[in-house]
């Protein structure tokens, strides 16, 4: 019996699920069990505001404690430094990377406009002062759910959320106008990521095989190039990675929001999907590259 921690979110247990599916279909039994996080449970504050692995301490502790196995997150909640202890054991497949900007139908502005939008990210809000260069940004936490509901109320003449969280959860968005933004994505966004142990050698045998190699490479590129440059969510930093498995070859896009202004950083390299080392090589470079 291999035993699932997860938040009890909407979004969090159909993560959970889908993980418990394929470790189903390889012949496994699973047990999910839900564990509150400091982030459920605080919801008036900035992600930034609240520290680092709001998403996943509670987690980190059960499995420290044997009650549970693994824990599954979305990747681009888990920290780049994080516990020592602990690893990161499967990926599964990328969905979109995208950040959606949602609006009531009855609404129009454009890029000019004196809109407010609500997100709690400060990259999000960093990077969209670039487009809106008018908007004023205000808090928004809660589900996915609770954040559609308060856009419809009115509080807010936009909203963002990742197109992979409404996509997940199902969401029917036909009540809303929305579109792609043209911005950085969060590193790892989209991407649902599974933990165990380090030293528990069994399971991160089992692990491996529900691990997506191409998403693992691209995902470590990127949040490498986060940790070299350093922060964690604290910094409004962007990250795209991605593997042309046909040319073999790894492409790097970063960026960052200092003092108000735009800074970018590209790069590629020649590997193998499994050549996690050359992702770390690359993470490295373009991470280096921002701070200069
Ligand atoms: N910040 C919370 C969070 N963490 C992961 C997702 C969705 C899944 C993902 O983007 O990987 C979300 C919601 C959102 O950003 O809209």
């Amino acid at each position: 019996m291999i035993r699932i921690g997860t938040r009890g979110s909407k979004l969090a247990l159909y993560q959970a699920n889908k993980v418990s599916e394929k470790l189903k279909n390889i012949g496994y039994d699973v047990e999910i069990k839900i564990i509150k996080t400091t982030g459920d449970k605080i919801l008036d504050k900035k992600l930034s505001d609240i520290g680092i692995g709001v998403f996943t301490k509670e987690l980190d502790l059960a499995l420290l404690n044997n009650e549970i196995d693994i824990a599954v997150h979305s990747l681009k909640d888990i920290p780049t430094v994080w516990n020592e202890n602990l690893i990161i054991g499967a990926v599964l497949e990328r969905d979109s990377y995208y950040d959606l900007l949602i609006w009531n139908k009855d609404k129009d502005f454009d890029e000019d406009s004196e809109i407010v939008i609500g997100t709690s990210s400060l990259r999000r809000r960093s990077f969209l002062k670039f487009i809106f260069k008018n908007a004023k940004f205000k808090l928004l936490r809660g589900n996915v759910d609770t954040r559609l509901r308060k856009l419809k109320e009115g509080l807010y003449d936009a909203i963002v959320l990742s197109e992979a969280g409404i996509i997940r959860l199902g969401i029917d968005l036909s009540d809303f106008k929305y579109k792609r933004l043209n911005i950085l994505p969060a590193p790892a966004q989209g991407i649902i990521a599974v933990a165990c142990k380090k030293d528990d050698k069994n399971l991160r045998k089992i692990l491996e095989k529900i691990n997506d190699e191409k998403t693992y490479l691209e995902s470590t590129c990127e949040r490498t190039a986060l940790n070299e440059f350093g922060g964690g969510c604290s910094v409004p930093m962007g990250a795209l990675a991605i593997y042309d498995e046909k040319d073999e070859l790894l492409k790097l896009d970063a960026g960052v929001i200092i003092n108000d202004k735009i800074k970018k950083a590209c790069g590629e390299i020649k590997c193998k999907v499994k050549d996690i080392n050359k992702a770390v090589e690359l993470g490295k470079k373009i991470g280096k590259k921002l701070k200069e």
